[in-house]
């Protein structure tokens, strides 16, 4: 459980990457790791990026609604594509929010003879956008084709981003005093990235309702400037995470949290929709890998616990931090994570994976 913080803390990444000022900026990424479970990481040098591409985003979202429905994830057994406004559940409730999700590309296809869950893995849908927007100019009333350049965005977006995530890891590992590869061989083959827009909506409503990241090991968040990010401390108080110019927010995920035996627990939080203009933001979720099964983690787990310089107190209450992960009722994590999917996204999740559906969407109600 995150401890009773008041604010989200500050890390600089130049720093990190500083012979001279490294030790003390990992001190400061340590108590974040242990005690928030969220931090700012700023001046990544990805500054641009971040900012070319919210540029993007909204000509992206005004892009007509039968266009974006022609990759609706519904089509998508990975979960992947467009998901529009009112169609994502979390903690029970309808999200106010459409987004885009993408995958890491280049993953193996799916097929009958691998584990269900593998198939969380799979292509991005977006091409289909790429070749078939018209735009109508109300002048001359001239029709031309008009190329986004999306797939380019996106990829140019996880290449960079995933190149910073793979030293943050190292970093974070650095700060537990372990070796700088100790998290490697829990990485997945697949990160998630997505593009979300949050439109106006009445005072207090559900942006994304309150939750924890479930598909991998660390979130990387660039949010805009409008603010309704919170996240929970342990005394129950939401704690706003305001915007940070060119900064990253990242959060803990319950893959990370597993590995470590919940020493590092993932916090919950939520966005609240916004009221006067539309929020836009860009999380990355790095992926953890999928075949990982509880008794695996649990020895591994150990191990990394073991070696974590915090009291035995605190180590022997962390192991008691509930994480769907951890739960003995899904096999390895893919199948926690797939779970996790279906019941966000309950069309799809019905579409694809009937059975597991009305097995899961059971045991939540019970
Ligand atoms: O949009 C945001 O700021 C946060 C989104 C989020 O928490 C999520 O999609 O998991
Ligand atoms: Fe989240």
């Amino acid at each position: 459980m995150a401890e009773a913080f008041s604010s989200v803390p500050a890390v600089d990444y130049s720093r990190l990457n500083d012979p001279n000022l490294k030790s003390n900026e990992l001190s400061k990424l340590k108590e974040a790791i242990f005690g928030v479970g969220f931090l700012y990481l700023t001046h990544t040098g990805l500054e641009n990026l971040l900012h070319r591409t919210h540029e993007s985003l909204q000509e992206i979202f005004d892009l007509p609604a039968n266009l974006k429905e022609e990759c609706n994830m519904i089509k998508s057994p990975s979960f992947l594509g467009y998901t529009q406004l009112g169609a994502e559940t979390t903690a029970s409730r309808t999200d106010l929010r459409e987004q885009f999700d993408f995958g890491t590309p280049g993953v193996n296809e799916w097929n009958q003879s691998d584990p269900i869950w593998q198939r969380l893995e799979g292509p991005n849908q977006v091409f289909l956008i790429e070749i078939q927007h018209i735009i109508t100019l109300p002048a001359n009333v001239v029709k031309y084709p008009k190329n986004l350049g999306i797939q380019s965005i996106v990829e140019d977006y996880i290449v960079q981003i995933n190149e910073l995530a793979q030293n943050f890891v190292h970093l974070v590992a650095e700060s537990l005093s372990l070796p700088p590869s100790t998290f490697d061989g829990f990485k997945g083959n697949m990160s998630r990235l997505k593009f979300v827009k949050y439109p106006p909506a009445a005072a207090d409503s559900q942006g994304v309702g309150p939750h924890k990241d479930s598909s991998g090991l660390f979130t990387f968040l660039s949010q805009d400037n409008t603010g309704g990010l919170q996240v929970l401390n342990k005394n129950g108080d939401w704690i706003d995470v305001p915007p940070v110019e060119g900064s990253l927010v990242i959060n803990i995920q319950q893959g990370f949290e597993a590995i470590t035996g919940g020493t590092c627990a993932a916090t919950t939080h939520r966005v609240i929709a916004p009221t006067t203009k539309t929020r836009y933001s860009i999380p990355f979720f790095l992926g953890v890998r999928l075949d990982l099964t509880l008794s695996q983690l649990k020895e591994s787990a150990a191990h990394i616990v073991r070696q974590i310089p915090i009291s035995d107190d605190r180590k022997k209450r962390a192991i008691d931090v509930p994480s769907e992960f951890l739960s003995p009722l899904y096999s390895c994590f893919g199948e926690a994570h797939l779970r996790n999917r279906i019941l966000s996204h309950p069309d799809v999740g019905q579409r694809w994976y009937p059975e597991l559906y009305y097995k899961y969407s059971r045991q939540t109600l019970q």
